[in-house]
């Protein structure tokens, strides 16, 4: 299994695969995942001028341990299969499809994968795909997509597309999105796959974006896209867990394992009934605080 299915991705950064100023050095910030874009980031008449560019990135620049993933242009543009072409020839390690509306879309990305596979000679299963739902549609058939390929390791929200299809806007309320939020992270979570948050571009309300971010951590997404350097630090803060969240933790899991072996199901830890239910919660805490680097204890 690819490793990177279930890793780390509390940041995921949107940078113009064709800007030398974004792409030389992104990791200084550390977010999780860079997204190079060379969808709606770049102008239609500067796509060629971003793949090369892109291709030079992938190539030549090392990113530290932060993943690389390329958003690709719809499929129902002339520029995808080229895009995939040049996501493969330049190795990058996930491949996020814009526009996504059904399996068959994945499917055929997937295909296409294959193809430059075999002309680059990279191994199939080495790079991953995620899906952007950014319509009505795709976010209808959330379930679908999240389990047409064993390759794609979760789906997105992306509200601006979304909304202009579901005839409003984005309000700063989160009204317009809660129905689709929802949806998406049951439909994700059915299929045993991440789901990621859509941007907030409103830089200067970071008392908003942390609220934004709050909410989503509660409603179980697993990161959010973002568009700027200054959002990182809010992101990994709300989606760390904190060391009383993390000493909490412990306890349970070390205190189920030895009751288990006693024979008893139900008790008490810091005056909190626990019993077996609360094992996998807690066993995802501690390894969420492994990788983000935060753990320090021997489990
Ligand atoms: C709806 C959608 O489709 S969203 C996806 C497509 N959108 C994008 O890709 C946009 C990504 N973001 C950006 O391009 C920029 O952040 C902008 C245009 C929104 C704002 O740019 P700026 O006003 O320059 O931002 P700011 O002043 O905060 O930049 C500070 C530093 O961070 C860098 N930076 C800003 N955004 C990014 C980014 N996304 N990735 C990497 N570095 C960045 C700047 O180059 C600058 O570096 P410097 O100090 O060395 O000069
Ligand atoms: O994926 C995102 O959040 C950005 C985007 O394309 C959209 O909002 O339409
Ligand atoms: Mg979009």
């Amino acid at each position: 299994m690819n490793p990177n299915l279930t890793r780390l991705r509390r940041s995921m950064m949107f940078l113009n695969a064709q800007k030398p100023s974004l792409i030389k050095d992104p990791y200084i910030y550390k977010p999780d995942s860079i997204m190079l874009d060379l969808e709606d980031a770049v102008a239609e008449n500067q796509k060629d001028a971003a793949r090369y560019s892109l291709y030079h990135a992938l190539k030549e620049i090392d990113y530290r341990g932060v993943e690389r993933v390329v958003r690709i242009n719809g499929l129902e543009t002339p520029h995808w299969k080229e895009d995939i072409r040049v996501c493969v020839a330049g190795r990058c390690d996930s491949i996020r499809i814009s526009k996504t509306e059904s399996a068959a879309d994945v499917l055929a990305v997937e295909a296409e994968m294959k193809k430059a596979e075999e002309e680059f000679g990279v191994e199939h299963g080495s790079i991953l795909i995620m899906a952007a739902l950014e319509s009505c549609k795709g976010v209808m058939n959330a379930y679908e997509i999240c389990t047409a390929s064993p390759l794609l390791f979760g789906c997105a929200l992306s509200g601006g597309d979304y909304t202009k299809d579901l005839q409003t806007k984005i309000t700063g309320t989160g009204v317009e999105l809660m129905g689709a939020r929802q949806s998406m992270i049951i439909a994700a979570r059915a299929a045993g796959k991440q789901c990621f948050d859509t941007v907030f571009t409103n830089l200067d309300d970071m008392e908003g974006f942390r609220k934004e971010v709050e909410m989503i951590k509660m409603m179980g997404f697993d990161g959010k896209s973002i568009v700027n350097p200054r959002q990182i630090a809010v992101t990994h803060e709300v989606f760390t867990p904190t060391e009383k969240e993390i000493i909490f933790a412990e306890k349970v899991v070390k205190e189920v394992d030895d009751k288990k072996a006693k024979g008893i199901g139900v008790f008490t830890v810091d005056g909190k009934m626990i019993d077996i239910a609360f094992y996998p919660g807690a066993k995802r805490t501690i390894e969420m605080a492994k990788a983000a680097g935060v753990y320090e204890g021997d489990l």
